[in-house]
């Protein structure tokens, strides 16, 4: 009896280390075998409970049948003593079974009359502490569904390496909070905005984009009013650096030049925008990489006026006009505010790519992602100091997420740097009006009639 006693709790011993080791070392397969059939059923039995503590259900009036009549039974509101009664319940909404996904779960829900999904947004926090779970997000495939996805723990804390990106002016830059790729896809989103404190990880961010960008028949440009520290290990892979005010007026003056080259090429080709020019004619895509956006608009006196002037207005033409010719801006910046004058926000208002890192105060995150959903800017100001990368993001989908980029040190940038330096183009063959692809007007007709 005894050693039977023995075996049975070293039997359960051993089946309770197993199951940490499969939770600790594979919990995907844990979690798809073991751990997602148990909260699948306890999502459903407690879903009543859950969606009325949270606000979610409606009052219906039903009739209600009790066993035993005269006795008092409750639905919580109505004292029923009859045999049959009708009486206002509170109905929730239709629940179909949760399904598994790589960090969690996610379930439709049918919404119920006068429900919008900004409701379910705003108990989402409520829901996500009823279930245990770190997250839940709310997005809505059609009207009268709201699909709830709630991630377990968080999938920001660790990340894997960063994978290659297949397509043109396309970077895999980080991971989302459901756990699919951060893509920058410059040829959807022609111009970001990456703003965040000191220490928020926008240069890391940077870092993996120039990573991406590098090995792509691209030609990278950086603007760094940080005297050139942050975009000068990129050198050998940059066409152009302009490291002071001076110089990005001299540099943006040339962007402008390469942009109005790009159009008279367009016009005569009667092309809309460069892709659709024939490869052989196509000019370069050029991306320009800022960091520090807010130094070129502060003004120490007033002799700078004009400079300042100059400089913003070349940036919202290059804002307004540069994705038909192939020219994307990439802004970084701790504070992309009105307070810097007009011209910020008319440019704030080009750029629909918005990547809001840890911000010191409200405003910041109000700032860069504008009118986004009230819980963006909530998520923005509660990302901790320790887990820098961590961003919100106003995704291609039209939705907002938490993302986290990938790890990518100044070394390894600066490695990628000099390991692709042979793709960089010399400024002056893009600079250079009516250079820009070496076309002149006879090759260019007899390319497009061949
Ligand atoms: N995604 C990430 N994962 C891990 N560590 C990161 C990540 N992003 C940034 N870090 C680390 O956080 C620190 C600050 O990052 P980073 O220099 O990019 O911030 P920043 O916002 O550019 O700061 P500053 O404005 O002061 O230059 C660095 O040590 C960096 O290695």
């Amino acid at each position: 009896m005894r050693d039977a006693l023995l075996m049975l709790l070293a039997g359960l011993a051993a089946s309770a280390v197993g199951l940490w080791a499969w939770h600790r070392y594979h919990f995907r397969s844990f979690w798809l075998i073991v751990g997602f059939p148990l909260v699948a059923v306890t999502v459903r039995a407690t879903w009543r409970k859950v969606a009325l503590g949270c606000g979610l259900t409606k009052k219906r009036q039903r009739w209600w049948f009790t066993a035993v009549p005269g006795a008092i039974a409750s639905t919580g509101l109505v004292k029923v003593r009859r045999r049959f009664q009708r009486v206002a319940v509170d109905t929730k909404p239709f629940m179909w079974l949760p399904l598994p996904t790589r960090h969690g779960w996610r379930v439709t829900v049918h919404t119920l009359e006068g429900q919008i999904p900004a409701d379910y947004a705003q108990a989402a926090e409520r829901l996500a502490h009823s279930w245990g779970v770190h997250a839940v997000r709310v997005s809505s495939p059609r009207p009268g569904r709201v699909v709830l996805a709630a991630t377990v723990r968080d999938p920001l804390v660790r990340l894997d390496h960063i994978p290659a990106s297949g397509e043109l002016l396309t970077v895999h830059v980080g991971r989302l909070e459901t756990g699919g790729l951060w893509t920058i896809d410059f040829r959807t989103v022609p111009h970001w905005i990456n703003a965040g404190a000191t220490q928020s990880g926008k240069s890391n961010l940077a870092n993996a984009l120039f990573v991406g960008l590098a090995p792509q028949p691209v030609a990278l440009v950086g603007i760094d009013l940080k005297g050139g520290v942050e975009f000068t290990p990129y050198a050998p892979r940059l066409s152009a650096l302009a490291t002071t005010r001076t110089e990005s007026v001299t540099l943006l003056d040339d962007l402008m030049a390469v942009m109005a080259d790009r159009m008279g090429l367009c016009r005569t080709a009667g092309a809309r925008n460069i892709w659709q020019l024939p490869p052989g004619v196509r000019p370069l895509p050029v991306v320009v990489l800022v960091d520090e956006l807010a130094e070129l608009y502060l003004m120490a006196d007033k002799s700078e006026k004009d400079e300042i002037a100059h400089t913003s207005t070349a940036l919202l033409r290059i804002a307004q006009l540069g994705r038909a010719f192939g020219i994307y801006l990439f802004l970084s910046g701790q504070r992309i505010g009105s307070d810097l004058g007009p011209g910020v926000t008319a440019l704030r208002a080009q750029c629909s790519g918005r990547i809001c890192h840890r911000v010191n105060d409200p405003e910041t995150a109000t700032m860069t992602l504008g009118d986004l959903d009230p819980a963006a800017l909530v998520s923005a100001r509660a990302i901790p100091a320790e887990t820098p990368g961590v961003a919100i993001v106003a995704h291609q989908d039209g939705q907002w997420y938490r993302a986290r980029s990938f790890h990518v040190s100044e070394q390894t940038a600066e490695h990628t740097a000099r390991h692709w330096s042979r793709l960089t183009p010399a400024w002056a063959e893009i600079a250079q009006p009516g250079r820009a692809t070496g076309f002149d007007e006879a090759a260019l007709s007899d390319l497009l009639s061949a």
